[in-house]
């Protein structure tokens, strides 16, 4: 087990990660000690979840930094600064939709010149920020919560995996499920199984389990029917990618949602870190959807469910128009629609 809550750690030049493609049914960790080694990981979803693929993609840069060392160390250590960028760009552009994967390689990227030392320094950072972070947006979307909900104790509805997995520790819409349920506001927790990879059923389900929060899981199309015959008190959900005018990508499925719960009057709330936050982007409109391969869905467990030659739709997430949105939750503050507004409180 890596050490307290983390899903993600560095030990002695090498990534170590929960491998998430292996859950619910093993606990195995990674090790990776190379860049190329992340991005696979990256790319399978053995390690997701927008801040946590972030913070991976810092320390493979720092992978790649002392990889292509030329001399010196501490702060008479240089690398071959044209490899890193080129291994940096391979990095960001593992999975195009959560904005932490860039904002996270470009903020390594930036203590390059420092030389590989200040590189890991800086990745090492984003490891121990992500926690503290995750649990002061969590603590906050918490209170929003209480603010915006009558019914106690709550019953609150989330899509795909926002927790401690999807992030270094704690999580996000997970982590503020975790805090109120700590108060003992909790009376059940709903989530989608989030085809077609599961991260609700495989992944959610061994988190709260974990957490003795009391859970049922459904189809991810019985969510918006569960938020309108009066199941749900509030919808949590994580994001990645918060455009400046308040639209929110997020995993696919989470619109129906957003739908579902303004037609019904229920809270629909996203908490994400800042660093979800893109204020270079004005609104979903610019937002790159990954496409994923159709065989995720034509097939469970590897096992075909559809004629063969059967094609699939399979776009990785969705985008909530800002109108749907209750509000965004982070560690700056509660914005309620457009994100450019300093935090209402
Ligand atoms: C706090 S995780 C944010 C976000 O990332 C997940 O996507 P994926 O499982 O494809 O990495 C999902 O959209 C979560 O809401």
């Amino acid at each position: 087990m890596l050490p307290g809550d983390r899903s993600l750690s560095w030990d002695d030049g090498a990534v170590v990660a929960v491998d998430q493609c292996a859950l619910p049914g093993a606990y195995r960790l990674l090790r990776l000690s190379t860049v190329d080694e992340v991005i696979a990981a990256i790319r399978r979803l053995a390690i997701r979840g927008a801040p946590a693929i972030g913070v991976a993609g810092a320390l493979a840069v720092a992978l790649s930094a002392a990889a292509h060392r030329v001399g010196g160390s501490g702060v008479d250590g240089r690398c071959d600064e044209v490899a890193v960028r080129a291994d940096a760009r391979r990095i960001a552009a593992a999975r195009p939709t959560a904005v932490n994967l860039g904002w996270a390689v470009e903020r390594a990227v930036s203590k390059l010149a420092f030389g590989p030392d200040a590189v890991l320094r800086e990745a090492l950072a984003m490891v121990v920020e992500d926690e503290h972070v995750n649990r002061a947006v969590a603590s906050r979307a918490a209170d929003l919560v209480r603010r915006v909900t009558k019914r106690r104790p709550l019953r609150l509805l989330t899509h795909c995996n926002t927790g401690r997995l999807a992030t270094v520790a704690w999580g996000t819409a997970l982590g503020t499920i975790r805090t109120l349920a700590e108060a003992g506001q909790v009376e059940e927790v709903l989530f989608g199984e989030t085809r077609p990879l599961l991260q609700g059923a495989r992944l959610t389900a061994w988190e709260l389990a974990e957490a003795g929060i009391p859970h049922r899981m459904c189809v991810d199309s019985a969510g918006p029917t569960a938020i309108a015959t009066g199941l749900v008190d509030c919808v949590l959900v994580g994001a990645d990618r918060v455009c400046l005018n308040g639209d929110v990508a997020n995993k696919i499925g989470t619109y129906p949602l957003a739908l579902a719960a303004n037609r019904a009057g229920v809270p629909f709330v996203v908490v994400s870190p800042e660093s979800t936050v893109d204020r270079a982007l004005a609104s979903g409109a610019g937002i790159e959807i990954e496409h994923r391969d159709p065989a995720e869905v034509t097939a469970l467990a590897g096992a075909p469910i559809t004629p063969p030659g059967t094609g699939a739709y399979n776009p990785a997430f969705d985008v909530v128009p800002a109108d749907l949105v209750t509000a965004v939750v982070t560690e700056n503050g509660v914005h309620r629609n457009e994100i450019r507004r300093e935090a209402a409180s």
